[in-house]
């Protein structure tokens, strides 16, 4: 066989338009040069996240009609606990509207202020939680992660050594557990080994420390396992994760990603007091502990849809459309975080425009100047997204300055990729007479979704 396809075929299909150059000047002012601010009308490609954008199947439209909407003890919920046991391996399930709900309440229930908390690069929303508990983070993954050219095929592994001078200076007792991302979004949807993490539980085990996960995109990480690693070739993914959750003591979870929902998440453990805790403070966020901010027919379609993202077949063709636009960009030569990720292409700004400070925000600037040339969307993720330090103020300055072409699960066809890749290239072609943005107004919180700016 030459070529090869998705392993779907479409059955619905919802219509784009295009804007003009004028209509998107004129929205991309009002948006205050922040793509998290323009209205999804004005969008043609929309590519600034794979968060709640992903496609789902027939299968999981039918789940929707068979929501058990009880307040109490939904069908569907019993579905989803079973489903994520069988398919991630973790003995109790709390449910949450999404990711940070789940981080809401591992951070609110394990951590005291004054605790330190360790992890391979740093999430947005993930460190907010841990900073809001009362937590410092401490960046644990290894330099190469920082460094867009590194071609380390595990960028997102942890550095042991790392973890132990931590654990020495600060004490086991100030951890109340190390937070491990597969894949890490901010390095490039890096994905950490099998190894590597066994390694960790080795150290932290030894600690008396728990693992969670943040398993956000953990079958994505479970192929490049299976592609990479030794030892893993030919088993299928649904083996991998198992194994890979097996050493961990649970995880917090955006269903928004990998189990092809537009809603949805949850918190994991085996720890049965950490879940008494956690099914306890649910009620008082999110809403019953067997609904968890998700309607029943949210918690079906999640259910379907986690088993049917635990496809071979499926995930090297979402995994392989990314690739497919990396190695576009690469033939003209466009710097990108390498190796390729899971889940997007992270366009390397401070290369793209050398002549930028990282003050007059590159990565900012590129996704406005690709959004002014074709109406796709993509999202900052450098010194915007980094905010500041909680203690001193102090704007954090990642090495990493990129703008990410996040790719929706089973929405987008190559050619519109094909599309995306001539439009980088435009807005390449004439980098040389950008000029950057300075920030006129400052959110407290998280800035970078509804922070704006202005052309210097
Ligand atoms: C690894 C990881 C994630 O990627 C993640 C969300 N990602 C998102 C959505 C997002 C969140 C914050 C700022 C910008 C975009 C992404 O665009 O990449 C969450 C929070 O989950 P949540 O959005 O469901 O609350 C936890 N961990």
């Amino acid at each position: 066989r030459r070529s090869w396809a998705e392993p779907y075929r479409i059955k619905m299909v919802e219509p784009l338009h295009m804007t003009t150059r004028e209509e998107r000047e004129q929205a991309l002012a009002e948006a205050g040069f922040n793509t998290f601010l323009l209205r999804s009308r004005d969008v043609y490609i929309d590519l600034l996240t794979d968060s709640g954008t992903n496609a789902m199947s027939d299968r999981q439209w039918a789940g929707i009609m068979l929501g058990d909407e009880a307040y109490a003890g939904s069908e569907n919920f019993y579905r989803l606990e079973e489903t994520v046991r069988e398919c991630y391996g973790w003995k109790y399930l709390v449910p949450t509207h999404q990711g940070r709900g789940a981080e809401n309440l591992l951070s609110q229930s394990l951590i005291t202020p004054g605790s330190h908390v360790p992890g391979n690069m740093y999430f947005t929303t993930t460190r907010f939680h841990q900073e809001h508990a009362g937590a410092t983070f401490h960046d644990v993954i290894i330099d190469e992660a920082h460094d867009s050219h590194s071609l380390h095929p595990f960028k997102g592994n942890v550095d042991i050594d790392k973890l132990a001078a931590l654990i020495d200076e600060v004490g086991a007792d100030r951890i109340p557990y190390v937070c491990v991302a597969a894949t890490v979004n901010m390095a490039g949807g890096q994905p950490i080994s099998m190894a590597n993490l066994r390694a960790v539980r080795e150290l932290t085990s030894r600690h008396g420390i728990p693992i969670y996960l943040d398993a956000t995109r953990a079958m994505e990480n479970a192929l490049f396992i299976q592609e990479r690693e030794e030892g893993y070739a030919g088993e299928p993914i649904t083996d991998i994760l198992r194994e890979f959750c097996s050493y961990s003591d649970g995880a917090t979870m955006s269903g928004k990603k990998d189990p092809l929902v537009n809603i949805g998440g949850w918190l994991s453990t085996n720890d049965r007091d950490l879940y008494e805790e956690a099914r306890n403070l649910v009620v008082v966020y999110e809403g019953l502990h067997t609904y968890g901010g998700m309607a029943g027919r949210d918690m079906e379609a999640m259910a379907i849809g986690i088993r049917e993202a635990l496809d071979d077949d499926y995930m090297k063709s979402r995994v392989g459309q990314v690739r497919y636009l990396g190695m576009l960009l690469e033939q003209w030569g466009i710097p990108f975080v390498k190796p390729v990720g899971g889940h997007a292409i992270f366009l390397d700004a401070r290369d793209f425009y050398p002549h930028l400070d990282q003050d007059q925000y590159p990565a900012q600037t590129l996704a406005a100047e690709l959004y002014l040339e074709s109406g796709i969307r993509s999202m900052e993720r450098g010194i915007v997204s980094a905010g500041r330090d909680a203690v001193t103020g102090e704007n954090h300055r990642p090495k990493l300055e990129l703008t990410r072409l996040t790719i929706p699960r089973r929405v987008y066809t190559q050619a519109h990729m094909d599309v995306v890749a001539e439009s980088v290239k435009a807005c390449f072609d004439h980098r040389d007479s950008v000029r950057g943005l300075k920030m006129v107004y400052e959110p407290r919180y998280l800035r970078f979704f509804q922070a704006r700016f202005e052309p210097l």
